[in-house]
């Protein structure tokens, strides 16, 4: 069986992180996260001095960095030209600025080819998280999810992450990410959005134990039905934990 292609995607500060993470763990799985690799790109254009709302300032640049994913979901790595970025990007200054890169065409075509070669390469299936794998860079995932929760619960979630290290106004948190999702939404090139034919999972009402019960239940069963539509084609199967867990499901169900 060809290996499991999972497209978790949702607004800010859903649970895509920590949810793909686990499931990608749980089942043996790789892990992308690709709003670090738009970070990394939103970095590399803050300290090269490129002005990040000159959008063909930012186009012009689109293919110099070289960003580099390590996809273990236990310990996930970024590098820009060589260099740990995992820190950098996470700052207040390229949150702010990363939504008017992304938003950039030439940034989403290096990206996206970037996206697609490492989810080839993932030989034994992967999860990977953003705002555009189901809809753009993976529309033919074998399953698609899309986390929400209320803009409450992220901030909460959020100004719980934050507590210690900066200022926690909740307010303050909810608006940046409202803000931060309408330009994700609104921008032209591959906005965030819902694919058509992708599980919606509300996470307001859950634990994250719980969100990630219910995805490796549904990867399970993606697993199973692909295994199903490979058995009638005569193809063999086997690809990862995933695979196996999906096994014993059925004959459990079956029994
Ligand atoms: N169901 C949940 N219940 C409570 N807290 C959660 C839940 N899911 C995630 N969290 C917490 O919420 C915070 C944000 O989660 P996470 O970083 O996974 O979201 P995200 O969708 O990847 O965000 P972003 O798009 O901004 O990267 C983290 O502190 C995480 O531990
Ligand atoms: N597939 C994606 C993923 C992310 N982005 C942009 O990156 C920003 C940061 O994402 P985080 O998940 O790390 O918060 C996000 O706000 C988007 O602007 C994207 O465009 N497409």
């Amino acid at each position: 069986m060809s290996a499991v292609i999972v497209a978790i995607d949702g607004p800010s500060g859903t649970g895509k992180s920590s949810t793909s993470k686990a499931v990608a763990a749980a089942l043996g799985l790789s892990y992308l996260d690709t709003g670090a690799q738009y970070r990394a790109v939103t970095w590399w254009m803050l300290t090269n001095g490129v002005p990040v709302d000159d959008s063909a300032a930012v186009a012009a640049a689109a293919e110099r960095p070289v960003i580099v994913s390590g996809t273990d979901p236990a310990a996930p790595t970024i590098s820009v030209d060589g260099t740990d970025a995992s820190g950098p990007i996470r700052t207040k200054e390229v949150t702010s600025a990363v939504s008017a890169v992304s938003a950039v065409p030439e940034v989403r075509a290096v990206i996206t080819a970037l996206q697609r070669s490492i989810a080839a390469e993932a030989v034994g299936g992967i999860v990977v998280e953003g705002r555009d794998i189901g809809t753009t860079v993976l529309p033919d995932a074998d399953l698609k999810i899309f986390l929400t929760a209320s803009p409450e619960a992220r901030a909460s979630r959020r100004s719980g992450e934050l507590k210690g290290k900066e200022a926690t106004d909740l307010s303050a948190t909810r608006e940046a990410l409202i803000k931060r999702d309408a330009a994700d939404s609104g921008r032209k090139a591959s906005p965030l959005k819902m694919a058509d034919d992708a599980v919606e999972v509300d996470t307001t009402p859950l634990t994250l134990e719980q969100v990630v019960e219910c995805v490796v239940t549904l990867v399970e069963k993606a697993v199973s039905a692909k295994q199903g539509r490979d058995g009638e084609n005569g193809r063999s199967s086997g690809s990862g934990r995933a695979a196996e867990g999906a096994d014993e499901k059925a004959g459990q169900i079956s029994k």
